[in-house]
C-alpha cells in the first residue's frame, strides 16, 4: 500500500478548492428537470442555454476562490475564464450525467438528452467523453482539481503571463497526482489517463459552437453573457 502524504498547503489548498467546489453547485439540478418531463427541443435549448449561463456565472465565483488567480494580471484572469468556460460546462454535464442514480434514471436522461434537439452527427462524441469520464469514478477531489486545472491551462488564446499560470497548474497537478495514488493506488495509470481526458474534452469542446448552431430549433437565441464567454451569434 503506497503511503501517500500531503504538505500543510497541499491540505489547505484541496480544502479551498473542494469548498468552493461544493458551493458552487448548479442552483437547480438540471438531471431532476430533464428526469420529470420531456421537453420540445425549444424547451431544451432554453434550459441548455440558461444552465449554462448560471454555470458560466458559477465558474466565476468558483475560479476567484483558486489561490493565486486572483493575484494573475487582470486581463491574464478573463483570458482563463473565457477559454475554460465551455470545457467546465461539458466536464459539469459529464459530471451531472454519471452521478449515481435509481435504476434506469440515467437511461431515461440520456435518452432525453439524445433526443433534446442536438444534431446527430455530435451525439457519439459528447456520449464517448461521457462515458470516458464515468469509466474513472473520479472522487469529488479528483473533480473538483481537474476543473482547476482546465482552468488555470496557460496556453489559453491571449494569456501575457503564461509561466504565472503555469505555476499555479503545477500546484494543483502536483496535487491531482497524489490524490489519484491516494484514491486509485492499484492504478498507477490512472493520472495519465485523467489529463487524457482533458485532451477529449478540448476536442469536444471545438464543436460547441456548431453543436449550438446546429440545434435544431427555429430561433437560436443566447444570453449576452454566453454570446460573450461561447464563440455563438
Ligand atoms: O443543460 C445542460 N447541461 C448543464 C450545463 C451547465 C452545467 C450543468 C449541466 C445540457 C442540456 C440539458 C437539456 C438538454 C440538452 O442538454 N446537457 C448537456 C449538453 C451540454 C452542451 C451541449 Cl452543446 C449539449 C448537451 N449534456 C448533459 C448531460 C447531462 F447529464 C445533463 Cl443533466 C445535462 C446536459
Amino acid at each position: 500500500k503506497k503511503k501517500v502524504s500531503f504538505t500543510k498547503e497541499q491540505q489547505a489548498l484541496m480544502k479551498v478548492i473542494i469548498d468552493a467546489y461544493n458551493k458552487h453547485q448548479i442552483p437547480q439540478d438540471v438531471a431532476k428537470k430533464l428526469l420529470q418531463d420531456k421537453y420540445s427541443t425549444e424547451e431544451n435549448f432554453l434550459l441548455l442555454t440558461e444552465m449554462a449561463t448560471s454555470q458560466v456565472q458559477v465558474l466565476v465565483e468558483f475560479t476567484k476562490n483558486i489561490p493565486g488567480f486572483l493575484s494573475l494580471d487582470r486581463e491574464d484572469q478573463i483570458a482563463l475564464l473565457k477559454g475554460s468556460a465551455v470545457e467546465a460546462m461539458f466536464l459539469r454535464s459529464a459530471q451531472a450525467l454519471n452521478k449515481k442514480m435509481p435504476i434506469g434514471h440515467t437511461e431515461v436522461l440520456e435518452e432525453r438528452i439524445r433526443k433534446s434537439g442536438i444534431s446527430e452527427e455530435f451525439i457519439k462524441p459528447m456520449f464517448n467523453f461521457y462515458k470516458s469520464i464515468g469509466e474513472l469514478h473520479m472522487v469529488l477531489e479528483e473533480q473538483a482539481l481537474l476543473t482547476t486545472i482546465t482552468i488555470l491551462t496557460p496556453d489559453r488564446p491571449y494569456v501575457k503571463d503564461q509561466p504565472a499560470v503555469e505555476r499555479l497548474q503545477e500546484t494543483a497537478l502536483d496535487l491531482l497526482r497524489k490524490m489519484c495514488v491516494l484514491h486509485h493506488p492499484q492504478e498507477p495509470q490512472y493520472f495519465a489517463r485523467l489529463l487524457g481526458r482533458l485532451t477529449e474534452l478540448r476536442t469536444l469542446s471545438h464543436y460547441h459552437a456548431e453543436m449550438l448552431a446546429s440545434w435544431r430549433v427555429n430561433d437560436h437565441k443566447f444570453t449576452p453573457l454566453l454570446c460573450e464567454i461561447w464563440d455563438v451569434q
